[in-house]
């Protein structure tokens, strides 16, 4: 579904992501791993054409994202979560939800002004897909709390949510575990199933927490100082001897 061919990504002098080639298989949990600064979210930035590649290509069933805008992507049904949790803190549950539906809404200020059926029928159609998806995330009590005064986990939810509402093909989650007690994060490992098994989206995640990536993984894909050291199922790159001198030094330099 999602092919990488040859990206290389530069900050200047820095090579984020050095010349990284990689397939995500339709309705696969696939993980993105590596140490500090490995460059992981940078190929998330890179999908999701928040940053320009330096070369190479990202083809989504087929159809080259490297030129598009982030909006572009967007309605091409590739959505993001952030490491850093980012909810409207002030806007309700449900709005936060709404923001997420907003590339498929297609209503214009005529019909707000003259509220026509259209907009009638598409704010109905909004709605369900947020208690689907809240009810999926065990988020319906919440509909109408402040996103800001839930608990961090629940947050995450939203987040999560909001990127559900457009309907994506891909998910890219940064990080879905972070921060989470040993409960929420076994709830995460059983949502993140859910997600692909029940809405039949493929999950693309960069995550640390090495418990989430063995769980839930059908291929990962390690990476570090930019470039890809291994790929395979979870147990296979768990005994990689490349993998293991990338994090013994990542433990080192600590
Ligand atoms: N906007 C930017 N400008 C300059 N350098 C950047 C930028 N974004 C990332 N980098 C650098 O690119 C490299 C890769 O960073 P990236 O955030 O992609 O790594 P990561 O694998 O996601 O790390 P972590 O696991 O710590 O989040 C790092 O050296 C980082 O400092």
């Amino acid at each position: 579904m999602l092919e990488i061919k040859n990206l290389t990504v530069k900050f200047g002098g820095l090579t984020a992501v050095d010349n990284l080639s990689m397939e995500v298989k339709k309705g696969t949990i696939h993980s993105l791993i590596g140490p500090n600064g490995a460059g992981k979210t940078t190929v998330f930035n890179a999908i999701t054409g928040v940053v320009k590649p330096f070369s190479g290509q990202i083809l989504l069933d087929g159809q080259d994202l490297t030129k598009l805008s982030p909006h572009k992507i967007v309605e091409h049904k590739v959505s993001r979560t952030f490491q850093n949790v980012v909810v409207f803190k002030y806007m309700s549950v449900l709005e936060n939800l709404y923001i997420g539906y907003h590339s498929k809404l297609h209503i214009g200020i005529l019909d707000e002004v003259l509220s026509t059926k259209r907009m009638h029928l598409k704010t109905g159609e909004m709605y369900f897909k947020a208690l689907k998806i809240a009810d999926l995330l065990g988020l319906k009590s919440r509909l109408l709390s402040y996103a800001g005064s839930i608990p961090f986990f629940h947050q995450k939810l939203v987040e999560i949510g909001r990127a559900l509402m457009s309907d994506p093909k891909i998910l890219l989650l940064d990080e879905p575990a972070a921060g989470l007690t040993d409960t929420e994060t076994e709830i995460m490992i059983q949502l993140i199933k859910a997600i692909r098994d029940e809405l039949g989206i493929t999950i693309l995640l960069v995550e640390h927490d090495m418990r989430v990536v063995m769980n839930i993984s059908d291929v990962v894909t390690v990476m570090d100082f930019g470039r890809k050291i291994a790929e395979g199922k979870p147990e296979e790159v768990k005994n990689d001897p490349a993998v293991i001198r990338a994090y013994l030094g990542e433990m080192e330099s600590a």
